[in-house]
């Protein structure tokens, strides 16, 4: 069956998933995890229209990020586009595989959008990987405002898919893939993972 036609997965672990397995190398709870790529649209300091959203490490295989919506995010005047919203919990969602030292991208993603969020409000993230079933990575988030405790304006489950590295360099544009290949701390992460699984 070619990809394109194959069933949804569920987003529900299957029984025989098990426990994620925080590396012992990651980062303790409170440490910043640092952009994965300088231009990712999620996290990437160099990246100018991106989110920057900053994700530390929290307990087990869960991290923490805060991202502030700005009127470039708009959707309805004022207030934040879905879309938006739902790279934020993506990009948090992503963070936790570094927590596992896997390289794994998106393979489903839910977003339950449960009270619009205004332009300037601070939405108070928390990401946690419940399950990994073979390659498949099972995790959730949500997102709060109005503090870390305030009420969920959006929450989001999904499965991630571990790849290896070569899924970049042969699907990514070759300047991109060239850039990334001389920057000795981008090389040295991806590289620590292949050879620390
Ligand atoms: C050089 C520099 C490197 C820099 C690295 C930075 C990395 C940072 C990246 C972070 C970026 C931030 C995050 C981003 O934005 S990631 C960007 C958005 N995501 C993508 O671009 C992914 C596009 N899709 C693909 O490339 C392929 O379809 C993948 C690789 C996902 C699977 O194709 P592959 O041929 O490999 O898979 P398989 O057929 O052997 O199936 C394997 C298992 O997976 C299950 N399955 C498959 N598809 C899906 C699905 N869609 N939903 C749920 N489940 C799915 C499948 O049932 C099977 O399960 P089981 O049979 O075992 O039970």
């Amino acid at each position: 069956m070619s990809a394109a036609n194959r069933p949804k997965t569920s987003l529900v672990p299957p029984d025989d998933a098990v426990a994620p397995v925080r590396h012992p190398e990651a980062p303790a709870p409170g440490a910043p995890l640092g952009a994965h790529y300088d231009q990712c649209f999620g996290c990437g300091e160099g990246q100018p229209h991106g989110l920057h959203l900053q994700a530390r490490a929290g307990d087990g295989v869960s991290v923490t990020a805060e991202f502030t919506v700005k009127a470039a995010h708009q959707g309805a005047p004022g207030l934040a586009h879905g879309g938006v919203l739902t790279s934020a919990l993506d990009e948090t969602l992503g963070s936790l595989n570094w927590l596992m030292h896997v390289i794994a991208v998106t393979g489903r993603l839910e977003t339950d959008f449960v009270r619009p969020v205004p332009v300037d409000t601070v939405l108070h993230l928390e990401a946690r990987t419940t399950a990994v079933h073979r390659r498949k990575i099972y995790s959730s988030a949500v997102g709060r405002i109005g503090g870390p405790d305030g009420p969920v304006a959006v929450r989001a489950d999904a499965v991630f898919i571990e790849v290896k590295v070569e899924h970049f360099i042969e699907h990514g544009r070759d300047e991109e893939i060239q850039a990334a290949m001389d920057e000795p701390d981008e090389v040295r992460r991806i590289r620590a993972f292949e050879v620390n699984p």
